[in-house]
């Protein structure tokens, strides 16, 4: 359950009644999520039928100075045709607000749901859904460092201490060491950049059959290497959840879906194991912090940073090292 802080009908009527969007008629915490506190509230105008909307207050890993890059990012790529949800200005025209010292923002509902088994349909359509974001984006011009990059990956490891690791699994310790030292010293420097999700996981997609719908949760996204999203993207929707199965067919999909709306350069296609190998550093990073540092009684569970562990080392083994490579 990620409601972190509590808003009664009547903090919640004042706050809807800064926007011009009419008045409450109801509200319900929603229990997804893990950064955030979101609310779906139903407002209604006179005479006119009630409008959903979803209302997001930042909690501590949001930071309230990022939040023009993420909400203006919402709005540049929904001018443009993207699935992403435009964002409520109040009436004196803010993308967000205050409420009791936190900063929040109402968003427009989008339909549809996370699939929890893609089928290469939609694997398909996510591809290309993130190409179309690529391309929008390229007109943004606002930049955002990445501030989950290989610097905060060994800041989070290093932290987790190589104890920390072998109590998760006895062989994480060796796994990270090895891995950091591979990606420290290959990491490309020269290829395309702009701007990425950074997070583009099942739970952040919406869905009907197999469009999309919603591409969510911006809150990740920064300017850094434009093929790292693929990978990014490839480790969260071509494996089981826990990490053991790779499925070939999502994979083939999710590339041939990019492709359909930009091409991935030769240098991209072939920095992508490694890309891949990063992506997975990345996760597990930072589910290995929580797991180790989240207090028993948290509202939101740890997710299993082996599951991150298992994909790296299948895209660290040279047996896939065809894998990034163009099919027939
Ligand atoms: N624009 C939206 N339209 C419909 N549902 C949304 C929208 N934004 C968020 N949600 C719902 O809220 C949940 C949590 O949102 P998310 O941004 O992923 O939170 P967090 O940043 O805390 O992980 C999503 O899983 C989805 O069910
Ligand atoms: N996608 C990350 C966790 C980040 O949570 P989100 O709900 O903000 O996407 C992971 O799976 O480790």
């Amino acid at each position: 359950m990620a409601v972190y802080t509590r808003l009664g009908a009547e903090a919640l009527s004042a706050i809807v009644a800064e926007f011009d969007i009419g008045a409450l008629v109801s509200a319900k915490g929603i229990a997804e999520g893990v950064s955030n506190s979101n609310w779906l509230i139903e407002a209604r105008k006179p005479g006119r039928d009630a409008t959903r909307y979803i209302l997001t207050m930042y909690e501590s890993r949001v930071e309230t100075g990022d939040l023009p890059f993420f909400l203006g990012l919402l709005d540049h790529l929904a001018a443009r045709g993207c699935p992403v949800p435009r964002t409520i200005h109040d009436r004196e025209n803010r993308a967000f607000r205050h409420h009791d010292g936190k900063a929040l923002a109402l968003i427009e509902f989008l339909p549809g749901v996370s699939v929890d088994e893609p089928t290469p349909a939609q694997a398909r359509a996510v591809g290309a859904a993130l190409a179309q974001v690529h391309i929008a984006a390229a007109g943004f011009g606002h930049e955002r460092a990445n501030s989950m990059g290989l610097a905060a990956w060994q800041g989070l490891l290093s932290a987790c201490g190589a104890d920390g690791l072998r109590a998760i699994h006895p062989e994480l310790a060796g796994i990270v060491e090895r891995e950091l030292a591979v990606l420290a010293a290959r990491w490309p420097r020269d290829l395309p950049r702009g701007v990425i999700h950074a997070d583009l996981f099942p739970d952040n997609v919406l869905m009907l059959g197999d469009a999309v719908t919603g591409l969510i949760d911006f809150y990740f996204a920064c300017t850094d290497i434009t093929a790292y999203d693929i990978a990014v993207t490839h480790a969260a929707w071509c494996f089981s959840n826990d990490g053991t199965r790779f499925r070939a067919d999502l994979s083939h999909a999710l590339l041939t879906g990019y492709e359909a709306v930009r091409p991935i350069s030769g240098p991209e296609r072939e920095a992508l194991p490694l890309l891949a190998r990063g992506a997975a550093m990345r996760f597990l990073a930072t589910r290995a912090y929580d797991w180790l540092n989240t207090p028993a009684d948290a509202l939101v569970t740890p997710k299993d940073p082996m599951a991150f562990a298992r994909r790296l080392e299948f895209y660290a083994d040279p047996c896939n090292s065809e894998l990034f490579r163009k099919a027939d």
